[in-house]
Parts: C-alpha cells; sequence; structure tokens
C-alpha cells in the first residue's frame, strides 16, 4: 500500500487538513467528560445553577465545534479518497493500454477488470478508514488512558485488566480474518469470469441447451464467495458483541471498585461518570484500531494485485526506435518482408509460426490460406506488433519493425480483425475512428467501398444510427463491412484484411474485393482467408501448414505444385465453377 501512497501526493494539502481537524475533533472529545465532571462535582452536588447552566453551555458549544470539525474531516478525506481511487483507475487503465497481447493473455481480461474495479474501491475504502483513524484511534487511547489515570490512577488498575484482552481478542480476531480476505478478491476474480464468459456466450450457451450447466457454473463460483464472505462475515459478527462483553464486564467493575472509592471518600461521583467515560473511549479507540489491522491487510491483498498491473512492463516498447524517428522519417510504400521469422506465444510448446520467409509488396494483393490454427492470425498479429516474434526480422520498407516507433508503424497499417468490433456509438463514430477528422464525405466514400453503404442508408437514422453494444443491432456481415470501412477511410499503406469476408455471401465478398482492388492499388494488402474464391484472384497465395509454409506464387503456379493447395482446393470448391 505504500506504494500507492504516491498517489496521494497531489492532495498532501487536504490530507494535511484533514488530520489537523481529526486532531482537534479528538481533543474535543477528550475534554468533554471532564467538564461533565465539573458539572456533577461542582455544579450538582453544590446545587450551583449557574454553574452548571454556564458549563453546559461550555460543553454545548464544544461538541458543536467538535461536530463542524468531524464534517470537515469527513468531507476532506472523502474527497481525498475518491480523488485518489479516480487518479489510480485512471493510470491503471492507461497502462493497461499499453500491454501487449502477451499481458492480456497472462494477466487475463477478468482479472484486469476486478483489479480496476473492485481491488482500487478496496483500496479506496481503506485509504479513507487510515485517514479518519489514523490520528484518531492512537489519540483517543492514548489520552483517554493519560486522562483516566488523571480522574483516578487506582481505578485505571481495572484498564490495566482490561485492555490486554481486547487487545489479544482483536489478534486472535484478525489472524482468523485477514487470509479470508484475500482468498475473497481471487474468488471474485472467478466469479467475474464465468459472468463474463456466460453473458458475452449467451447465444451459444442458449443455442446448445446449455443454460443449466452456465447456472451450475455461476453458481458454483457464486457459492464459493459467499461461503467465504460468510466465514468474513460470522468473524467480523463475533468480534462486535465480544467487543461490547468486555466492554460491560470492564464498566462493571470500573462502577463497583469505583463506587467503593467514593464510599470511603476516595472519589467524586463526577469524576467516576468521566473515568466510565474515558474508559469507553479507549475501548471504542482500540475497536477503530482493530478495524484499521483488519482492513489493512484487505487493503494490502488489493494493492498487490493494483501494484502488480502497474509494474508489469509491456513487452513491446519504443526502446529501440530511434528517437527522431517518426512517420515521415520512414520510407511511405508499406513493403512488407518476413525473414526467417519464428514466433511462439508465451508459455505454448511449439512455436504458432516457423521460419517464415515471403514478402509482400505495394499494389499487390498477398493472400494467405491454410487450415485452422495453421498461423494466418498470427501472422496478420505480428505485422502491427500486437507480438513481439522469437526469432528473424519483419520489415517494412526495409526496416526492422522491432526498430520503429510502434505509434508509426501502426499509421501505415489498416487492420480490420477476424472478429470485428464495433463500439458503442454512431455508425459514423465508427467509421470515423479510422481516422479522426474524416469528413462525412469521405467517411460515406468508405461506407461505398466496403458495400456498406446501401445498408447503412436503409437504418432509421442512416450514418446517425446508433450501434448497440458490441454492434449486436447488425449482422455479422454488416459488422464486418463497418469495419473494413474503417480500414479504408484510414487509407493506409498497407491493409491487414484477417478473415474479413467470411461472413460475407460469394456476391458481396467479389464485390468488394473488387471495390477495394481501386483503393488498394497502391497499398500492400494482405488477405488472410478460409475460402479459394476469395484469394484465387491474388497477386501472391502464401499456403500454410502447421506454421511453416507449404507454398507461395498464383492461384495457377499453386495448383501445378503444391500439394496442400491442392488439397484445400479439392475440398471446398466445385470444380466446374473453378474451370
Ligand atoms: N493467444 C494465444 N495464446 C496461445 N496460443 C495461441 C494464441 N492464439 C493462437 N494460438 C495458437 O497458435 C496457433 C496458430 O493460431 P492462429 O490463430 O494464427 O491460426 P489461424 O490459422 O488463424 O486459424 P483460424 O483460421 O482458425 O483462425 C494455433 O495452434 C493456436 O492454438
Amino acid at each position: 500500500m505504500l506504494k500507492l501512497s504516491k498517489y496521494l501526493l497531489p492532495y498532501k494539502w487536504s490530507i494535511v487538513f484533514t488530520i489537523m481537524f481529526v486532531f482537534l475533533q479528538s481533543l474535543a472529545n477528550l475534554y468533554l467528560p471532564t467538564l461533565m465532571s465539573d458539572i456533577v462535582d461542582t455544579g450538582i452536588v453544590n446545587g450551583n445553577i449557574g454553574y452548571i447552566l454556564k458549563m453546559g453551555i461550555y460543553m454545548l458549544l464544544i461538541t458543536l465545534v467538535a461536530g463542524a470539525f468531524t464534517i470537515i474531516a469527513n468531507y476532506l478525506s472523502a474527497q481525498v479518497a475518491s480523488r485518489f481511487g479516480r487518479d489510480i483507475r485512471y493510470r491503471m487503465f492507461s497502462h493497461i493500454e499499453s500491454f501487449s497481447l502477451s499481458e492480456f493473455d497472462d494477466l487475463g481480461t477478468a482479472s484486469l477488470i476486478t483489479r480496476s474495479t473492485n481491488d482500487i474501491s478496496q483500496v479506496e475504502q481503506v485509504f479513507l478508514m487510515i485517514l479518519k483513524l489514523m490520528i484518531m484511534a492512537p489519540l483517543m487511547c492514548i489520552g483517554g488512558i493519560i486522562m483516566a489515570f488523571y480522574s483516578d490512577a487506582k481505578l485505571s488498575l481495572v484498564l490495566v485488566m482490561a485492555i490486554p484482552v481486547i487487545v489479544v481478542t482483536i489478534l486472535l480476531i484478525a489472524r482468523r480474518g485477514i487470509p479470508l480476505f484475500k482468498q475473497i478478491q481471487k474468488k471474485m476474480d472467478r466469479l467475474n469470469l464465468v459472468l463474463r464468459e456466460g453473458l458475452t456466450g449467451i447465444r451459444v450457451v442458449r443455442s446448445f441447451n446449455r443454460v443449466d450447466d452456465e447456472l451450475k457454473r455461476f453458481d458454483q463460483a457464486n457459492q464459493d464467495m459467499t461461503i467465504t464472505s460468510v466465514k468474513v462475515q460470522k468473524i467480523m459478527a463475533a468480534m462486535m458483541p465480544m467487543m461490547m462483553l468486555i466492554m460491560n464486564v470492564s464498566t462493571i467493575a470500573i462502577v463497583w471498585f469505583g463506587g467503593l472509592r467514593i464510599s470511603h471518600g476516595a472519589m467524586q461521583v463526577g469524576d467516576l461518570m468521566a473515568f466510565i467515560q474515558y474508559a469507553m473511549q479507549i475501548m471504542f479507540s482500540l475497536m477503530m484500531g482493530a478495524m484499521l489491522f483488519i482492513m489493512i491487510p484487505r487493503g494490502q491483498a488489493s494493492s498487490v494485485r493494483i501494484n502488480e498491473v502497474l509494474a508489469t512492463k509491456p513487452d513491446i516498447t519504443d526502446v529501440l526506435a530511434k528517437k527522431t524517428q517518426n512517420v515521415s522519417d520512414i520510407p511511405n510504400r508499406g513493403a512488407i518482408e518476413f525473414k526467417h521469422v519464428t514466433f511462439r506465444y508465451e508459455g505454448a510448446e511449439n512455436p504458432a509460426v516457423i521460419d517464415l520467409n515471403f514478402t509482400a509488396n505495394p499494389g499487390e494483393t498477398t493472400a494467405i490460406i491454410g487450415g485452422t490454427g495453421a498461423g494466418k492470425s498470427t501472422i496478420m498479429n505480428l505485422i502491427p506488433r500486437f507480438y513481439d516474434i522469437e526469432d528473424g526480422e519483419i520489415l517494412v520498407d526495409g526496416y526492422n519493425i522491432a526498430t520503429m516507433k510502434i505509434e508509426s508503424l501502426r499509421q501505415m497499417i489498416g487492420y480490420v480483425p477476424q472478429k470485428s468490433v464495433l463500439f458503442t456509438g454512431t455508425v459514423k463514430d465508427n467509421i470515423r475512428y479510422g481516422k479522426e477528422d474524416a469528413t462525412d464525405d469521405e467517411i460515406k466514400q468508405a461506407a461505398k467501398m466496403a458495400e456498406a453503404d446501401s445498408f447503412i442508408q436503409d437504418m432509421k437514422d442512416g450514418y446517425d444510427s446508433l450501434l448497440a453494444q458490441g454492434g449486436k443491432n447488425v449482422s455479422g456481415g454488416q459488422k464486418q463491412r463497418l469495419s473494413i470501412a474503417r480500414a479504408i477511410v484510414k487509407r493506409p499503406l498497407i491493409y491487414l484484411f484477417d478473415d474479413s469476408f467470411s461472413a460475407l455471401d460469394y456476391k458481396t465478398d467479389a464485390k468488394l474485393r473488387k471495390a477495394l482492388k481501386s483503393i488498394t492499388a497502391t497499398s500492400t494488402t494482405i488477405i488472410v482467408a478460409q475460402r479459394i474464391s476469395t484469394v484465387i484472384d491474388a497477386d501472391k497465395i502464401i499456403v500454410l501448414d502447421e506454421g511453416t509454409i507449404a507454398g507461395i506464387g498464383t492461384h495457377e503456379s499453386l495448383m501445378d505444385t503444391c500439394q496442400v493447395y491442392r488439397e484445400i482446393v479439392s475440398s471446398q470448391v466445385d470444380k466446374e465453377e473453378l474451370a
């Protein structure tokens, strides 16, 4: 948690004022029992109404001032804690945005969401408690002991007996509770994961009639977390009555021994009343300390998880990029060359692609075809440096991409992912995502090229129609065309289409590729496809087989030379159609 406390630095003055007001509030609270004791011993015992009124008003004033201090301290501390939470959430999100896909794979999206929300809230709560109680608890405890001792030193022996009992009880509770708090965070991760999968995959779940299984899976994760939470709550619930018991027994002892001392004339009634109040303050402050003691490890568990994310160094950085390099320094052609490229996913036994050698030139369409899992998408992920390669070099216009600024590299690329991603917003916004300053005309033109214009026009508000979360209110093929339009509007040097035509019917696919030809005339275009009809016209077809290149050439030459290609062709294309 100490590491995270640096995010409190911008709010140091608010913290100083909070501490100051809590301090003053505590002093006022320590002073009140003494005044009450005076009212009893001097005012009531002597029947001095004037004194009682005077001291009563004085007490009221102090209570009001203490109340005002409490309000200010609470306001300031809540403000500091919320802003602290906001800052860390922002810091965490911006850091996560810099992660390569390896780090996402490693930490897991569900866990990243829990850490960015729930864990940060936990730490926020703990810092709020610390701000409020860190000063108040010790001050009330030590101040209370001094004042009680000052009221009656002998009677303080009762406290000497009670305090260790309270401390030991707290320690015992903390020892059982703290490990459970750590477990809860982990179980929350699991619950989030199951929930996310169940909700995002709802169509599959229903179509396979697996709703009951999903419910079972969720129930298990839910139960698991509940059992741990109940255990924690039981411990916490036991704490309060135990503390009350100790406090009440102590109060009885104080009244008993205090009564004896009063009857012997060694103590006054007012002093006994003040003593009881101080004893209460001491014991409450110990309880507040106990809360802190329990909450801090809980916050600590969350802090570790937050720091783990913040300390994760993105694999892919600009370290090697020449400092002066920017987009204009790079020859603007977009020629891609793979030289002996080998890549393995983190933790995978075998490389996904092995010793790849090929070029993809501007003005040409290079198609990649191969069975599922052959490594086609992997190649597409390597070009924008979503992952770094293990061996070899990927060159763009002769520059090793590992030495290029990531931003410059990605600026050159129009990437259409295998699974279309749309954001909540209008159709226009989604296309404009490719080029922030795109005019309405450019957007329309891109949509036309992507064969999207006609269905957009048919939508209720045309280009201003709202897309639901994840583009749920458009079909798979429409989503793909919007994703393609988003890439086209960017007018990049390199187009990467990762199986981006798979949801289109043959006619639209053919029309779209024809339209693309004119805009990609000078660009480097790489198309990953499963369908032979999509790749048949490509200038160059790369046939992938289990991560290696089985053949490179045109459709005709591959039909002559590449057995794997012939197998793919015969497995899916009607020979008559091809002829
Ligand atoms: N994030 C990942 N972590 C670990 N292994 C992965 C990851 N993504 C893909 N792989 C593995 O790498 C290999 C190549 O996968 P890739 O997605 O490139 O295949 P593909 O040819 O695009 O397949 P498809 O046509 O089915 O999309 C596969 O064996 C796959 O299991």
